[in-house]
């Protein structure tokens, strides 16, 4: 645990970043580096992975910190408070196991788990503190409550939710883990299930469209961070509610600070929403 008191003579949470070597790994380092509170306790990367023994800092732009990354988790995590996890489904449901070993925080933005890996995290969350979003961003949690308000306000007879997605062009899995999140939130605004609602794609004779469908469509290319709108289509007008990512610093942040809400609270399965009252 760390030495570094604040002036209440309270320690800074220690908290290791998985898959450090990723786009959001970096993005979570330097995140962790300039929020008060919160320390570097860890840097974990797949075995093979060519960031073992590079300094997590220097790669992540912002100059030597201390922490090389390195393959096995288990020590990290058995002297850190949490964990920062923005991986694959695979290693985040091992990651899960872990946290729940070491009794500590964490924080899961990976996206494309199946129900499968979603069991397992539940599981993990009688002895862990989860934290678990598509999206860690305020601005698309902020959204979501809104979407949840349309789709209560306009009934489906009269209009139709539809939401489309663009990520960059290394993007893995689709509909994005907020597209699911913003379709969570319609069905809920709409008192469906989004499992027996959704259309996930369309191609060839698909028929009209079935009344209450929540519709999802996803495109990939070039460098897109992420952006997503939500289309209430009527007959003769369009609501189109949506967010434009601009940079990975706001899902980064998000996540140090849901890792700050969770520090202390018992063990769990939590939202974004839970992190910031927006519930
Ligand atoms: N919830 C949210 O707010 C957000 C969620 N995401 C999600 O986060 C995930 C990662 O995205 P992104 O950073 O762009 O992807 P990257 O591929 O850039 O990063 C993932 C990293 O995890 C590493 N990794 C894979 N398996 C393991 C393992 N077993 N142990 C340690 N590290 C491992 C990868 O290594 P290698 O490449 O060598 O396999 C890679 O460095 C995606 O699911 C994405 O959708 C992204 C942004 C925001
Ligand atoms: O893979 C990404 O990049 C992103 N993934 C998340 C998602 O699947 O929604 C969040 C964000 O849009 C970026």
């Amino acid at each position: 645990m760390s030495d570094d008191r604040d002036d209440m003579g309270q320690s800074d949470m220690g908290l290791v970043v998985v898959g450090a070597g990723g786009r959001m790994g970096q993005a979570l380092i330097r995140a962790v580096h300039d929020m008060p509170g919160a320390r570097i306790a860890g840097a974990v990367e797949r075995p093979g992975s060519p960031a073992l023994g590079r300094d997590a800092g220097e790669l992540a732009g912002i100059g030597p910190i201390g922490v090389e990354i390195g393959d096995d988790p288990l020590p990290v995590f058995a002297r850190a408070d949490g964990v920062l996890d923005f991986t694959r489904p695979a290693a985040t449901v091992e990651f899960a196991g872990y946290a729940a070993q070491a009794r500590i925080v964490h924080v899961i933005g990976t996206t494309g788990c199946t129900a499968e890996d979603d069991a397992k995290i539940a599981a993990a969350a009688r002895h862990a503190t989860i934290v678990k979003s598509g999206n860690m961003s305020l601005g698309v949690n902020l959204l979501a409550v809104l979407v949840e308000q349309a789709a209560r306000a306009l009934e489906a007879r009269d209009f139709d939710i539809e939401i489309l997605e663009m990520h960059h062009r290394h993007k893995v899995d689709a509909p994005s883990g907020t597209a699911l999140l913003l379709g969570e939130a319609a069905a809920k605004g709409r008192g469906i299930a989004l499992a027996d609602n959704e259309v996930r794609a369309r191609d060839g004779q698909t028929g009209p469209r079935p009344e209450g469908a929540i519709g999802f469509a996803a495109l990939r290319g070039g460098s897109v961070v992420g952006e997503h709108s939500v289309v209430l289509a009527g007959t003769g007008e369009r609501i189109t509610l949506g967010h434009q990512a601009e940079d990975r610093a706001i899902f980064a942040r998000g996540a140090v600070k849901a890792a700050l809400w969770a520090h202390g609270k018992k063990p769990g399965l939590y939202s974004m929403r839970d992190v910031l009252g927006l519930n």
